[in-house]
């Protein structure tokens, strides 16, 4: 079945996108790790299948990770889907759909997309956590950090607060804390250096993905867990290593984030090369 495909990113926060809006597409967990191979496959972080919306949504999205994973939220995703079907319906405010939610979403004047990402949920079962207990302060700790935040954004997020994110090996401390117990469906980790109250450095390392170069769902943890810790102001410029997203979270307890969204290239794939 030979279809075909666009390559997205957020900031350098890759995406194959898929259209199966029309019909519905074979798409296998392994088939969707398959092709986010960046040797064997497209490449990508998330694997991205369009389908039909529900409820008020133009569309929904279901997001993979290169593990075959799926995940309730990718924020730079959403941006790459919102811009794709604005760009194609002529219209410059509509909603994504996931599994966690819908999530409204407008072109801003200078061509960066906000989403609203939903409300951050802050309960420990939430998140979630393997027992109860205060999502601020989580007993969590590896090589150079510790005492983490957590919350959910529709996906699970810790974050770290550091002096120097330039003295921490990540790809190192990153695995043992995705798959921390703790973590009863793994996490997202983010490792934050407060610059200012409105401007926050990140790096996160994905559940199912690794090191990457942009999260939006983390830098909507991260922004979220700062304020809460009376670190940050309540909006922030979050600095990662592809770029900045604004965040802003919001009295309502929803979080919006603006960023750019772009289309890398386009091609035709076909399915029945990869595994079933
Ligand atoms: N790895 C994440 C999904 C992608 C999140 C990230 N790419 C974003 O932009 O929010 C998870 O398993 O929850």
């Amino acid at each position: 079945m030979i279809i075909p495909f666009r390559k997205m990113h957020g900031l350098g926060n890759d995406f194959v996108v898929l259209d199966a809006r029309a019909t519905p597409l074979p798409v296998s967990p392994d088939r969707a790790a398959a092709i986010a191979d960046r040797r064997t496959g497209i490449g990508c972080d998330q694997f991205i299948v369009m389908e039909p919306g529900e409820g008020g949504a133009e569309v929904f999205m279901r997001i993979r990770n290169p593990d075959g994973s799926e995940a309730g939220a990718c924020g730079n995703a959403t941006r790459c889907v919102a811009e794709l079907v604005m760009t194609e319906s002529g219209r410059d405010a509509l909603s994504v759909r996931t599994i966690s939610g819908e999530l409204p979403s407008e072109r801003l004047p200078d061509g960066t997309i906000r989403v609203d990402m939903g409300p951050a949920r802050l309960g420990w079962d939430e998140v979630p956590l393997a027992r109860a207990m205060d999502t601020l302060h989580l007993p969590l700790s590896a090589e150079g950090v510790s005492d983490p935040a957590g919350l959910s954004m529709g996906n699970p997020h810790a974050t770290f607060f550091v002096p120097d994110l330039a003295a921490l090996d990540i790809p190192r401390i990153g695995p043992a804390l995705e798959h921390d117990p703790f973590f009863p469906e793994r996490a997202n980790i983010g490792f934050v250096q407060v610059l200012a109250p409105d401007h926050l450095k990140l790096v996160v390392w994905e559940r199912g993905a690794g090191l990457t170069l942009a999260c939006g769902t983390g830098a909507c943890a991260a922004l979220v867990n700062a304020a809460r810790r009376g670190l940050s102001a309540r909006a922030a410029t979050v600095s990662l290593p592809g770029g900045d997203l604004r965040i802003e979270w919001r009295e309502d307890g929803h979080v919006l984030m603006s960023g750019p969204a772009a289309t890398a290239f386009t091609g035709m794939i076909d399915l029945d090369a990869y595994p079933a």
